[in-house]
This record gives C-alpha cells, sequence and structure tokens, in this order.
C-alpha cells in the first residue's frame, strides 16, 4: 500500500491537498489519478485537485496543480498563496519574500505575519498575455480580444479572454446571482475555440474599484474562489474601462475578498489569505 504525508489547505474555500515532495514521492504516471482520487469527497479526502510542492532550479520553491479532473494546469492563484505560506511555516525558504516557479514561469511572493504565522500572501503574478494566441482562443486576430461577440450554445455573450498563465474568458453580468455558471460554464469551458479549455468568470461591476466575481473553472467546475481568474477579471475591467488601472479593486468572490491591483509596470499583485485545514496521510 503507497502512501503519503499531506495538508489540506483553503484560499477563500478554493481547497487543494498539497503534497511536500520535498519528503514525500508521488510516481509521475500516478499524478493525474491520484489527483482524482484525492478529490473525492465520497471515496477520498474531498478538494478542487492536488498542489505538488517540489524543489526547483529556477525559484526557491516549485509548485504544480491538478484540476479535480486530473488535469495539469500552469497556474495557481490561490494555490500560490497557500504555498507561499506553506513553504516559509516549514522553513523551505528563510525569507519573507522568495520566487516561486510555476508552469508558466516564476512569481514572487510575499508573506504576512501576524503571532509569526502567515495569515496573508501577496502575490507579484506578473504581466497578463493578451494576444488571442497567448490565451489561447482561436477565431481572432489583433493584440487582444475585449469586449468581441461570441456564441455559445446559441446564446451570444460579449467576452474578453485573458491568460495569466492559465486561460480565462469574463462576461459581464447584470446581477451576479443569475450568473448561468452551471449552464454556460462547462459549455463554455469546452468549446473548441479554447484549444486548452478555459477558466469561466462571470463579474458584476459595483464601482470603478469593486466587483462581484463568480466562476466555473477549467477542470474542477464551480469553485469558491480563483485567483487567477479574479485577476483576468480585473485586468478584463480595466481594459473595457469599467476599473481602474493601479489601483487596488476588491473582488468579492464566493468565498470572500481579494484585493487585485494591475499595476502602471503591468504586472499583476494580488493580495489575500492561506489557510490550514489539516493534515493527514492519504492511502493508496
Ligand atoms: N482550474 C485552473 C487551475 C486552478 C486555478 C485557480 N484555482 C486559481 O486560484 O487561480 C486551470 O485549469 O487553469
Amino acid at each position: 500500500m503507497k502512501k503519503f504525508a499531506f495538508t489540506k489547505m483553503h484560499a477563500l474555500g478554493n481547497n487543494y491537498i498539497y503534497v511536500n515532495l520535498f519528503e514525500e514521492h508521488i510516481a509521475e504516471e500516478d499524478l493525474a489519478s491520484v489527483a482524482i482520487k484525492v478529490s473525492n469527497v465520497y471515496t477520498g479526502i474531498g478538494s478542487d485537485g492536488m498542489i505538488l510542492i517540489c524543489p526547483s532550479t529556477k525559484g526557491n520553491v516549485k509548485m504544480r496543480v491538478f484540476n479535480n479532473d486530473g488535469s495539469e494546469a500552469k497556474n495557481c492563484g490561490n494555490g500560490l498563496r497557500c504555498v507561499a505560506k506553506y513553504a516559509y511555516e516549514h522553513n523551505l525558504v528563510e525569507t519573507e519574500e522568495f520566487t516561486i516557479e510555476t508552469l508558466s514561469g516564476l512569481v514572487h511572493a510575499t508573506v504576512h505575519l501576524q503571532d509569526k504565522k502567515v495569515n496573508e500572501v501577496t502575490i507579484d503574478m506578473g504581466k497578463p498575455k493578451l494576444k488571442p494566441a497567448e490565451v489561447p482562443m482561436l477565431g481572432f486576430e489583433g493584440n487582444s480580444i475585449v469586449s468581441e461577440k461570441m456564441e455559445f450554445g446559441g446564446e451570444e455573450l460579449i467576452g474578453t479572454a485573458v491568460s495569466m498563465g492559465n486561460p480565462h474568458v469574463v462576461f459581464y453580468v447584470e446581477n451576479i446571482e443569475k450568473a448561468p455558471l452551471h449552464t454556460l460554464g462547462p459549455v463554455v469551458e469546452k468549446d473548441p475555440r479554447f484549444p486548452e479549455g478555459v477558466n469561466v468568470e462571470f463579474v458584476e461591476i459595483m464601482n470603478e474599484s469593486e466587483m462581484h466575481f463568480r466562476v466555473w473553472e477549467r477542470g474542477s467546475g464551480v469553485t469558491q474562489a480563483c485567483g487567477t481568474g479574479a485577476c483576468a477579471a480585473v485586468v478584463s475591467s480595466v481594459l473595457n474601462n469599467l476599473t481602474q488601472k493601479n489601483t487596488p479593486t476588491i473582488v468579492h468572490l464566493a468565498g470572500g475578498d481579494l484585493t487585485i491591483t494591475w499595476k502602471e509596470n503591468n504586472h499583476v499583485l494580488m493580495k489575500g489569505p492561506a489557510v490550514v485545514i489539516c493534515d493527514g496521510v492519504y492511502y493508496y
């Protein structure tokens, strides 16, 4: 019987099973199936997926993200904050500022302490990618996809596409409580115009520095929060002249709030909490 120690953590309710590969081992060929198994709330632990904290030759630590369908993602904002908290509290890093390698590049993390524990983390998520080929999304030319007409399931929507290292498409609604998350989410996620799939966000603008936000995540479905999605939503809202650049913007997600700033240097800063739920041993 194979086993590994894990830590379950959440960031605004977006919860993952974290495995410290500095100490544990999971065979590469088992990763996708183990991610599916641990995520199952009935026969596993229950989570939105699995995140590995690995040694890195490019940064202080490396993060690998697996959705609950076993697919590997190139970035995860909520995961980065939890990885930063874990790395600091388990002495994988010695400073309050350090780097985390992801499949979409290196990010800078700053942990914020309260009674020597990490209660919030700021991640510099780097620059958004806006070109159709960078999202990626087929069927559009030019430098960006901003408020373009898109037809899904017979319905015409106006969407804005942004990559934060992973693909996002943002739609604006009048009332967030009526966002068609469960109906349109899965249809858009798997639309062939998104060759790598897509995370689907619905946003209700409240004012020029505040919005409501809900998400259907690629590979995980509806989650309580999506950090890269919140960043994409703020970038989209600036591009659509709905919010201001270089202004800390409050994103109200189902699980709580993030403060996102798309800075003049084009970097996106994300600040929010990270919480340890429990530690355990998983047998498979
Ligand atoms: N479902 C995402 C990965 C998790 C991202 C999200 N949980 C976040 O906090 O950014 C994808 O396949 O790109």
